[in-house]
């Protein structure tokens, strides 16, 4: 297990990591979260004793890294798969990792087959692509047999076929009670792998909690609804049924409307009612990714701006409907009654009311966001 207790790093003024406290508990793949810049590689770093906190501790099965006995044995971790001498080839490079550390050369022909690279062990790393490089960088990992395991975005320059393997490796790892500890970017992927998830924006922790949880409490699900193409109207006249009904209507791009704040069977009623065909009526669960960005983006540290030449192609906005004042549905559930607020920001779960009339007076309470 990994436990991390108040933990802070300062460089100078800037303070990447801010007061964390985790557990990474054995036998599950924890996601490590968080936006460019957030501290994820520092925490990591502190982890491996390459860093020393400015306070706080971090310990591994109740140790510091440095206090560890025989660390490569207890510790696997990838945390820069260039940092490899060009000059060697794979197979010197792992064996002279493994003579340090008492173990066995055999073992560094097993790491290269589980990793794939039997055929290229006596390639000089140089000529490796970046995936070549990251599959190196596990095998390093692994070496040891170690009972805990870190990984700094680890399939990254990865082909499809090698994140495959990079999740079920992690998943395979993590069933045998090893402790995985993985940071990423690549939200789908993660909501794959992870079991749980540590989330942190500008060093200090977003979220503790299991990947399922973390996406129903951090995104408002709806439904989408699409009224038959050939019933030009039927659009509108549905978009008026359920506003009136106390639905919340947006558009999709592709014509369809958002909905929030009515169950499906009621969206059907109303649109029965309207006399609309429907050619689409579904429900819309959130993603990690979708979750993921309602929950950082007050604590992105690098933002670009628009660029002033966009508009230069930038397509005539669509004609407003008299049905709703809105602009389009936005690609990200948006801070507001509908999807909650960051729980660092104080805010509560969304729960989707009973009835509109709930919904309603849930609108007239909600502050306005002035986020
Ligand atoms: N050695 C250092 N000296 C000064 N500042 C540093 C140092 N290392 C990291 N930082 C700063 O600390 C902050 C956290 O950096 P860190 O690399 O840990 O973030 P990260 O979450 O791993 O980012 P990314 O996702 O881009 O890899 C950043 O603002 C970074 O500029």
């Amino acid at each position: 297990m990994i436990e991390a207790v108040g933990l802070t790093k300062r460089y100078g003024a800037k303070t990447a990591v801010d007061q964390l406290s985790f557990q990474v508990k054995p036998g599950h793949v924890t996601g490590f979260l968080g936006p460019n810049g957030s501290g994820k590689s520092t925490t990591m770093r502190m982890i491996l004793g390459l860093d020393r906190p400015t306070s706080g501790h971090v310990t591994i099965n109740g140790f510091p890294f440095r206090e560890l006995p025989n660390a490569q044995r207890h510790v696997g971790a990838l945390l820069d798969a260039k940092a490899v001498h060009g000059g060697r080839r794979a197979r010197t490079h792992l064996l002279s990792i493994a003579q340090l550390s008492g173990i066995p050369e055999k073992r560094v022909d097993e790491v290269l087959a589980v990793v794939g690279l039997q055929d290229a062990a006596r390639q000089r790393t140089k000529g490796f692509s970046l995936g070549m490089g990251q599959r190196l960088g596990i095998a390093t990992a692994l070496l040891g047999d170690p009972q805990v395991l870190l990984f700094d975005e680890p399939v990254n320059g990865l082909d499809p076929e090698g994140i495959l393997w990079v999740r079920n490796l992690m998943r395979r790892l993590a069933a045998e009670g090893r402790t995985v500890f993985v940071s990423s970017h690549l939200m789908s992927e993660m909501a794959l792998t992870a079991d749980h998830l540590i989330v942190i924006g500008r060093g200090r922790l977003l979220a503790d909690m299991g990947t399922q949880e973390f996406i129903a409490h951090n995104s408002a699900g709806f439904a989408r609804v699409r009224a038959a193409d050939t019933d030009p109207d039927g659009r509108d006249a549905l978009g008026t049924a359920l506003t009136k009904a106390g639905g919340r209507v947006l558009q999709e791009p592709d014509g369809a409307l958002r909905v929030t704040g009515l169950e499906l069977p009621r969206i059907c009623d109303l649109a029965h009612a309207a006399g609309v065909r429907l050619w689409e009526l579904s429900p819309h669960h959130a993603s990690l990714e979708e979750a993921y960005m309602r929950m950082t983006q007050s604590a992105v540290e690098y933002t670009s701006t628009d660029d002033p030449r966009a508009e230069l192609w930038e397509q005539d906005p669509l004609a407003l409907p008299a049905w709703e004042d809105e602009q389009a549905a936005p690609e990200v559930p948006q801070a507001g009654f509908f999807a909650p607020p960051p729980p660092g920001a104080g805010g509560k779960p969304f729960l989707m009311p009973s009835n509109p009339g709930e919904l309603a007076s849930a609108a007239k309470e909600a502050p306005e966001d002035t986020r």
